[in-house]
């Protein structure tokens, strides 16, 4: 369950319940609709036109109940970023949990990951926010070096177990991998708002898969 429903369901059952919601709980929730409704806009205005007047509006706050957790709009899209590479290490460990073999296991894992773009704002919001990385004052968490290092990983291990080609390094695949995928998702969010991102993904998955054969 995504944080967004988490906080909600955390809501009702406090009222449920009757007893005032911890302060702490409170100001917990309140920071991750705060993200989430950042993250939408971000994700379809662009960082540059969206302001913290926009983003109070959407969450239906006051410009002074956001600048309480966020000092400013880079700290908002630091935060955003930040979320979304959380997402990833959860995401693997979920897919290993199910014991499939190392090939099968990558294909899961991009498999789902592709869903979470099509699904998730923060993911959404990071794409673009990478993209207009240059437009933002502060340091952004660097991209694509984390999911090269993920794929590295299962790859070397499916080279391992001599399901992969091995004139090529796990390293190198990697970063072929990681740039298909980067370039399907953009392209999908370019020209359709992500909206055939699994139909495109289904194709690219093919071919790399098919590529990656001894
Ligand atoms: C999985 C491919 C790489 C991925 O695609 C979009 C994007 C956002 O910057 C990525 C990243 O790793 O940061």
């Amino acid at each position: 369950m995504n944080d967004i429903a988490s906080a909600a369901t955390a809501a009702a059952e406090a009222a449920l319940s009757r007893r005032p919601e911890p302060k702490q709980e409170r100001a917990q929730r309140t920071r991750t609709l705060v993200l989430a409704a950042a993250a939408e806009l971000f994700a379809s205005k662009g960082f540059p036109a969206t302001s913290i007047t926009d983003i109070a509006q959407q969450v239906g706050l006051t410009k002074g109940a956001v600048y309480f957790h966020f000092k400013n709009k880079e700290d908002m899209a630091i935060a955003v970023v930040e979320a979304n590479y959380l997402l990833w290490p959860t995401l693997l460990d979920e897919v290993r949990a199910e014991g499939l073999d190392p090939l099968q296991t990558l294909r899961e894992l991009l498999d789902r990951t592709a869903h979470t773009f099509h699904t998730n704002v923060i993911v959404r919001a990071t794409s673009r926010l990478q993209a207009e990385r240059t437009l933002i004052g502060s340091q952004l968490p660097q991209p694509y070096v984390g999911w090269i290092e993920i794929l590295t990983t299962l790859l070397a291990e499916a080279r391992g177990a001599g399901q992969v080609r091995r004139d090529m390094t796990p390293e190198a695949l990697a970063r072929v991998i990681v740039a298909a995928f980067y370039g399907m998702q953009h392209i999908s969010d370019v020209l359709h708002g992500q909206a055939d991102l699994m139909e495109r993904w289904a194709e690219v998955r093919e071919v790399i898969f098919s590529s990656l054969a001894p």
